[in-house]
């Protein structure tokens, strides 16, 4: 079975964060485990706590699980502060990972801070060289690149910027973007738009209209780091992410009150496998 490692903070409400990568990785029909960067008390309506794992601690779970299992691919969620963002760097140089899906996760869909501002030069200078893939959305696009988080600038701009501190590509995701002022006529599409350093791939789905997207990042990388691990060359993991993730938009659940989860387990279901 193919072997997959998220490192990346849990989520107690269980949409987002480790909870919905090991999920995700599931339905992939891959094995996952977990490297814990943070705790946050967390539910449908928002973070009300985070507290980071000590570093130490950190290092002894990577070393626990290098040791022991090689993963055919990994991905990194919230890293929380410079110091997790570089020992995260320093072992996956150290173990010498392949198909790394770098999500910088930055802000919670509530809002919510999840990294401090003083680690963005961390991801730019040691984690994004070692990235098969990163994924930022146009917020920590702008952040990334060296712009204010709302400055208007072409996403394609952005990519290049990105590109330029070492990743084999950059997934630049457009969920944020004002969807419904650019359609005319046409079902609305929400485009996430993909750079090798040569040329752009535009990877485009059915626009959902709803609040209940709690998890999408995590999810989309989670399943970018599964279908790279099944063997998929990038381009095609991406389109295969990009329908799941629609998929998992468009089939909303109910579970809190707030911004609600994806259906993470919808794969499952369409297959008949959940029950
Ligand atoms: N309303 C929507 N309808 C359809 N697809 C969407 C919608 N919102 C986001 N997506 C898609 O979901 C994926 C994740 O994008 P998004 O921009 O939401 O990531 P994110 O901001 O990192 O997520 P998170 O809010 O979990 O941090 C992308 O492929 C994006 O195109
Ligand atoms: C733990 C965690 N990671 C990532 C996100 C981003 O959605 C979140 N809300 N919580």
């Amino acid at each position: 079975m193919q072997k997959v490692l998220t490192v990346a903070g849990s989520d107690s409400g269980g949409g987002a964060g480790i909870q919905a990568d090991l999920k995700t990785m599931t339905v992939h029909n891959v094995y996952g485990a977990s490297v814990i960067t943070a705790l946050t008390a967390q539910n449908t309506l928002g973070v009300q706590d985070v507290s980071p794992v000590d570093l130490d601690f950190i290092a002894s779970q990577f070393d626990s699980v290098f040791q022991d299992i090689n993963f055919d691919a990994a991905k990194t969620g919230m890293l929380a502060t410079k110091e997790i963002v570089i020992l995260t760097s320093e072992k996956f140089k150290e173990y010498n990972q392949a198909n790394l899906v770098v999500d910088p996760v930055m802000v919670a869909t509530s809002g919510d801070l999840l990294l401090e501002s003083t680690a963005v030069d961390a991801y730019r200078e040691k984690l994004l060289p070692l990235a098969k893939v990163v994924t930022p959305n146009l917020n920590e696009a702008r952040v990334l690149a060296g712009y204010e988080p709302n400055a208007e600038v072409d996403p394609e701009e952005l990519a290049r910027k990105i590109y330029d501190f070492g990743s084999e590509y950059v997934l630049v995701k457009g969920g944020h973007s004002n969807i419904e002022a650019t359609v005319s006529g046409r079902p609305p599409q929400v485009t996430d738009i993909l750079y090798d350093g040569k040329n752009f791939t535009e990877l485009s789905g059915q626009y959902i209209k709803t609040n209940n997207t709690h998890g999408t990042g995590c999810t989309l990388s989670a399943s970018i780091a599964s279908n790279l691990a099944l063997g998929l060359e990038v381009g095609k993991a991406l389109e295969a992410s990009k329908q799941y993730i629609t998929r998992a938009i468009k089939d909303e659940i109910e579970i809190g009150s707030g911004n609600n989860p994806v259906n993470h387990l919808v794969k499952c279901i369409e297959r008949g496998e959940a029950t």
